[in-house]
């Protein structure tokens, strides 16, 4: 069956039932990570991180650079050991799952080890060592867009392509969730666009796909929840919107004259108010605090030449920015699931 053939159909769920048909069921989290911490030396990767990834959804993983987001992923796949804690899928370690590619998809990043090899017999290879059927290896070509090119040594792959061929390989097993890290890097316009529809269909047909990213405006269209990380700390566990509303609406007024902003001072006492180039006074300001229009009457009170002024709404980089300002100083206990 082809992924992008099937209607939606019910979440998939891990039950760990009794035995008895009354008994208590415990549903158990696709993928789930308890107080997981990982210290390299004196680096301390990950320290006592606790979410657990929700099935039907896309989740963003964010956070600056050495946050611990890689880490997180190679310690869910069994590549790296924690320090303590613990990563299950399907509550169980990835080392012990019998038939993992069956359970969870990963790329993460890296490219095959045979480069001479084409990508249809790296697939095809990956296929027969883990007890998956041989024409799942056409159908996930397909749905990658590489069966035109399934013949070519994988070795001499582009960014992009190279993108393809590792969520193929993830795709393989027909798995409930999907890890990927930076899917989206490398990828042409037309790329990213199919990337953010077919995990979103992924998503709805109740799989749990868990994605790293650095590109805010990506995982806001694609991403349900976002996790976010810091200095090896969860910050936030929480919905992009709930996370995007967190940074507030901003006024931005364009003005022909310039050193003005004490004048709108006096006039918009209760609003903060900041240059939009902190290098250098050209004669616009972001407003918070103030509605559009008495930004507009305040800048007519103070006699300027209005250029431009419009409302600017938040976003999630926005939200994020006003996260991981003070990163590592606390763990976020928002919830919003
Ligand atoms: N094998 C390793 N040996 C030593 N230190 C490591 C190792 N792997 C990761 N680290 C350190 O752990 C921290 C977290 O790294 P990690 O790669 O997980 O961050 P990241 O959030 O994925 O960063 P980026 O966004 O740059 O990819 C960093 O300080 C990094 O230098």
């Amino acid at each position: 069956m082809r992924i992008d053939d099937r209607a939606r159909r019910p979440a998939f769920r891990t039950f760990v039932g009794t035995g008895r048909q009354s008994g208590p069921v415990i549903v158990v989290p696709m993928l789930q990570f308890a107080e997981i911490s990982k210290r390299y030396g004196p680096v301390t990767a990950l320290d006592h991180v606790s979410f657990r990834v929700e099935e039907g959804t896309v989740t963003g993983l964010l956070g600056p650079n050495g946050a611990g987001k890689s880490t997180l992923m190679r310690l869910l796949v069994g590549l790296d050991r924690p320090t303590s804690g613990s990563a299950t899928v399907a509550g169980h370690r990835y080392r012990d799952l019998r038939w993992p590619l069956r359970v969870i998809g990963t790329h993460l990043g890296g490219r095959p080890v045979h480069r001479r090899r084409s990508a249809r017999a790296h697939l095809r290879s990956v296929a027969l060592t883990h007890g998956l059927a041989r024409a799942r290896v056409d159908e996930v070509l397909e749905l990658t867009g590489l069966a035109d090119v399934a013949h070519r040594a994988a070795g001499g792959f582009s960014l992009g392509m190279g993108q393809r061929l590792g969520l193929a390989g993830a795709l393989l097993g027909d798995p409930a969730a999907l890890v990927l890290d930076e899917p989206v890097n490398g990828l042409d316009t037309d790329g990213v666009r199919w990337i953010r529809e077919l995990l979103r269909l992924l998503a709805d047909q109740g799989r749990t796909v868990l994605i790293s990213s650095h590109l805010m405006s990506e995982v806001q269209l694609v991403a349900d929840r976002v996790v976010v990380l810091g200095g090896g700390r969860l910050l936030a566990d929480t919905t992009v919107a709930e996370l995007a509303g967190r940074a507030r609406d901003e006024v931005v007024l364009r003005t022909a004259e310039h050193g003005a902003d004490d004048r709108l001072r006096a006039l918009l006492p209760d609003a903060a108010i900041r240059p939009v180039d902190d290098q250098c006074d050209d004669g616009a300001w972001r407003v918070t605090g103030a509605s559009e229009r008495e930004v507009g009457l305040a800048a007519r009170g103070a006699d300027l030449t209005v250029l431009h002024l419009a409302r600017e709404t938040a976003d999630l980089e926005a939200g994020y920015l006003t996260l991981v300002g003070d990163r590592g100083q606390q763990v976020d206990s928002v919830e919003a699931r």
